[in-house]
């Protein structure tokens, strides 16, 4: 396949290495300070853009995709509220737009897991749920995406939790601890508190490397396909 990356920071590096590795060619790269444009046919003739940037730039990143018909897959956080207007683009004008919060197939089963273990919580009320989060201090945002969508997987299956908040929680409240610190590619833990004992599960990311594979693996899976795509889609979980 061709693939144009669109950010060449962390992630876009990582992700060149395991789509060279996988046999693709990497057409463009789109960056800050790169020479490589939109406008270029190189990008045009991209089968895929794999879009990793920061989250004030991705929504004007896939609307320059779509211009030129070109599939995005995007692990971007932190954009979400402009997502109304790219399910629109799917669906009118027939483009293909695959999204992740986290593209590892380690923290997709975490959400699974996540899930379940909020709709047993519903059976038992002893038990008070909290998340903590940890990334590297470049991180932008917080909390993180995957976060979020750990907390709208406990909000949707437990009856008692209506919101997230990074602040003091109140008893519908679900708090969320961002930390910032070192190096460190990403950990996530969710803890459920009874007088009696806890309930911790977690997951922890030792590199970059299976996000960035996940991302590949999105990218093929973007083939012959038009509209919103997700993990699911991809995982069949
Ligand atoms: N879904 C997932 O599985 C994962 C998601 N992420 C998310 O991906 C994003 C990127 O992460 P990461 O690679 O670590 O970040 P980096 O800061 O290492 O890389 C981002 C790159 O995008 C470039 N960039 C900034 N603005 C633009 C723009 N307008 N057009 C093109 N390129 C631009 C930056 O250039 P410059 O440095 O010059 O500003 C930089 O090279 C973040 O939002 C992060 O949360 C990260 C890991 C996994
Ligand atoms: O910025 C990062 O590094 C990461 N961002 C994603 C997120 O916000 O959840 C995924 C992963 O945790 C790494």
């Amino acid at each position: 396949m061709k693939i144009a990356l669109v950010g060449y920071g962390k992630m876009g590096k990582e992700i060149e290495k395991i789509a060279l590795d996988r046999g693709h060619e990497i057409v463009s790269k789109i960056d800050v300070t790169s020479s490589d444009s939109f406008d270029d046919d190189s990008f045009k003739s991209a089968d895929v853009a794999i879009e990793f940037t920061r989250p004030e730039a991705a929504f004007n990143n896939y609307q320059n995709c779509f211009k030129n018909n070109v599939p995005v897959v995007s692990g971007t956080t932190g954009w979400l509220d402009q997502l109304p207007a790219i399910e629109k683009a799917c669906k009118e004008d027939g483009q293909t737009f695959f999204y992740a919060s986290n593209f590892s197939l380690g923290v997709n089963i975490f959400f699974e897991i996540n899930k379940q273990l909020a709709k047993i919580m519903n059976k038992v009320k002893e038990y008070d749920v909290s998340m903590e989060e940890v990334h590297h201090t470049q991180k932008l945002d917080e909390p993180s995406g995957t976060a979020i969508t750990l907390a709208e997987g406990i909000i949707n299956n437990l009856e008692r939790k209506n919101n997230w908040t990074l602040d003091t929680a109140k008893e519908d409240e679900i708090n969320i601890k961002a930390i910032r610190e070192g190096q460190v590619p990403g950990i996530h833990t969710i803890k459920y508190d009874s007088p009696v004992d806890e309930i911790v599960i977690h997951h922890s990311a030792k590199s970059r490397q299976g996000f960035a594979l996940g991302a590949v693996l999105a990218a093929e899976f973007t083939q012959g396909k038009k509209g919103m795509l997700n993990m699911k889609d991809l995982l069949n979980f």
